[in-house]
């Protein structure tokens, strides 16, 4: 019948504008899947032929550039740390004369506060990269400033396992530095371990050349107690024994459960490859660093500005006043005080 045509020829052209459409969107779906295909083949060729050149002929130290200057500048500048001198520039020659190192360099500085820990590792990043800190290959990672909440642990471990596995296969040579360990959340640390020993994979990139350092003050007080034992005997400074002093540190900041290496496999696997001890500074100690500070300012070196402003400076341990409680940490905040002050 007519009107069951038109029903049934109206069903028929609904029926066949759905399936139109249907095959327009199968279409549509099919050439986006390709184009999709195409982006994410010509990516893949693009990294698997930077990962090829890469293995092949090494080429990808992303601007890194080691220069001779380090040991000039650490001999100029640093004051009253005979074992970071030389612990550094152990550790940075061993690990650099290797084309192809079989893990990365993995540092630990430890100190109390101002002993120069900060100040060092920013050097060395401005004789590893030119833009020093600032170059995107240098990633600085502060528990306090970057996981505050201590609830969120778990989340935490994945975001930092994918931000150093990211920035590594974005460049095997990155540096990666780690402040504050002492506040780091218990267990977080062990995350990191596959990256520091010799076996993990990052295809793309050889991770084996990044160097990573960690900073604390965890430590510091069996560094202090050595030095201190060490003056009580007669003995320099530069006498300490580096294997008594790693020793105590390593074992100070494994049982400690504030050090952010508390039971950490990386102590246990021995995974840290130098460990620096930054010594307390003494009353002389102070006196350089002023006179650095005066130099670095321009400023005139006065002998009264540099005495007073040592002077000033709290010392431990209560009877004899030997180290400075701050370090150098204070000295450019006073001497604008004792500068303009005796002028
Ligand atoms: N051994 C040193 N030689 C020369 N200058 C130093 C030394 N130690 C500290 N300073 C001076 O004091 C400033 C503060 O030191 P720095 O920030 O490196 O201390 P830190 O050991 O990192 O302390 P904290 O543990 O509190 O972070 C430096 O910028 C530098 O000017």
């Amino acid at each position: 019948r007519p009107a069951d045509r038109a029903v049934h020829a109206g069903s028929c052209s609904a029926g066949g504008a759905a399936a139109a459409a249907a095959m327009c969107r199968s279409a549509a779906v099919l050439a986006l899947s390709l184009a999709l295909l195409s982006a994410a083949a010509a990516a893949w060729d693009l990294w698997a032929l930077r990962a090829l050149r890469c293995s092949f002929t090494e080429d990808c130290e992303c601007g890194f550039a080691f220069g001779a200057g380090l040991e000039c500048e650490l001999a100029v500048t640093l004051v009253g740390q005979p074992l970071v001198r030389q612990q550094l520039m152990k550790g940075l020659r061993r690990f650099l004369e290797k084309r192809s190192p079989e893990k990365p360099l993995v540092m630990s500085f430890h100190g109390s506060t101002g002993t120069g820990k900060t100040f060092v590792s920013s050097m060395l990043v401005r004789h590893l990269f030119p833009e020093g800190l600032r170059s995107r290959h240098v990633h600085q990672f502060s528990p306090i400033v970057h996981f505050p909440h201590a609830e969120h642990v778990e989340r935490y471990k994945e975001n930092l396992k994918h931000w150093i596995q990211g920035n590594l296969t974005n460049c095997g040579r990155s540096v990666f530095l780690f402040e504050e360990m002492d506040k780091m959340h218990p267990g977080l640390i062990d995350v990191i371990m596959p990256f520091l020993g010799p076996s993990w994979v990052v295809y793309g990139t050889n991770y084996r050349k990044a160097i990573f350092i960690f900073i604390s003050n965890a430590g510091g007080e069996q560094i202090n107690e050595m030095t201190l034992d060490l003056w009580r005997a007669h003995r320099d400074r530069e006498e300490i024994s580096l294997q008594d002093m790693e020793a105590a540190i390593s074992k100070a900041v494994f049982e400690n459960p504030q050090s952010g290496f508390w039971k950490s496999g990386i102590i246990n696997e021995h995974l840290i490859d130098f460990v620096v001890p930054f010594l307390p500074l003494k009353h002389h100690h102070v006196k350089q660093c002023v006179i650095n500070e005066l130099v670095q300012q321009g400023l005139e070196v006065r002998q009264g500005v540099v005495q007073e402003v040592a002077d000033s400076i709290p010392y431990f341990p209560e009877e004899e006043k030997l180290f400075s409680s701050t370090g150098c940490k204070t000295v450019a905040s006073r001497i604008s005080f004792f500068f303009y002050d005796l002028i």
